[in-house]
């Protein structure tokens, strides 16, 4: 059994969730951002450890890619965006923001470790891990090595979805962590001239799921390209402003969910 890993002196964690997909591509890191806009909002110290260590977004979301992380020799300082909230990856340390990273699987593990243990993430409500796509190495070092309080498993409606989603609970289930629930993104587009919702992939998927695998669906979320330009353009928090009451409804089920954050 691995010893879960403490955050450094000095700092407090209050809950720890991990943020996974099945697969690559289904808007993890979109979905992410948004519950740490969401989460803020409502007045929580919101903290993103980006742990998609080779495909890292989050900084990019949030408009701080030109910004860098700073070692003081005992300890990393995160950025901070706008609103506050505290970002790490490993964009934020490179000296080039578009090489690409050629680590094998366990310097991917270390550094993740790394960005639990030897950031000064101060006082945090809640630390969300942007985690690596998939169940393979490095998704297990994080969730054997990090006290993740729970799991909000991140899915796209297709017809895989029952086995991708059921492969993230699977592991969650041997790490014994539990799972909070699944947000579907892109689950429909809503109509801007008559607000009617169409199910493009197909409705109810989801939930046929979920029942199935005895967890609970947290958030349908839209394709919405003005999300999507928002995010493209650093502005994520500005989305959150403009789409206040979506945002907090967001957030009053994340909330509900993990069991409030004291
Ligand atoms: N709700 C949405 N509506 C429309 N497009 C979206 C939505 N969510 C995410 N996208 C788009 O889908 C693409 C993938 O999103 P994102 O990078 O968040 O996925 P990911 O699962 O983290 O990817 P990876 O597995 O490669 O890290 C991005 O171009 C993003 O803008």
């Amino acid at each position: 059994m691995i010893q879960k890993e403490k955050p450094m002196e000095g700092t407090s964690i209050k809950k720890i969730i991990a943020v996974m997909s099945g697969k690559g591509g289904v808007g993890k890191s979109s979905v992410t951002s948004l519950m740490a806009v969401a989460l803020r909002n409502k007045g929580y110290k919101v903290g993103i450890m980006d742990a998609d260590i080779t495909g890292p977004s989050i900084p990019k979301i949030f408009g701080v890619n030109n910004q860098r992380a700073f070692s003081d020799g005992k300890s990393i300082v995160p950025v901070e965006t706008v609103t506050g909230i505290k970002v790490i990856s490993l964009n934020l340390l490179v000296d080039q923001e578009d090489a690409p990273v050629v680590w094998r699987g366990p310097l991917i593990a270390g550094t993740v470790k790394q960005f639990f243990t030897d950031v000064a993430w101060g006082d945090l409500d809640v630390l969300l891990i942007d985690m690596p796509p998939g169940t393979g190495d490095v998704p297990l070092t994080i969730m054997q090595s990090v006290p993740v309080d729970g799991i909000v498993v991140v899915s796209s409606p297709q017809d895989l979805v029952k086995l991708i989603v059921k492969k993230s609970v699977n592991m969650a289930k041997m790490m014994a962590t539990p799972i909070y629930g699944i947000v579907e993104n892109m689950s429909y587009f809503e109509c801007p001239d008559c607000n009617k919702k169409h199910y493009i992939f197909g409705e109810g998927k989801i939930e046929e799921a979920a029942k199935e695998m005895n967890i609970d669906v947290i958030e349908k979320l839209p394709i919405d390209p003005e999300f999507v330009s928002l995010c493209d353009e650093g502005k994520v928090e500005v989305f959150g402003k403009m789409r206040f009451g979506f945002c907090e409804s967001f957030g009053n089920k994340i909330e509900d969910k993990i069991g409030g954050i004291e």
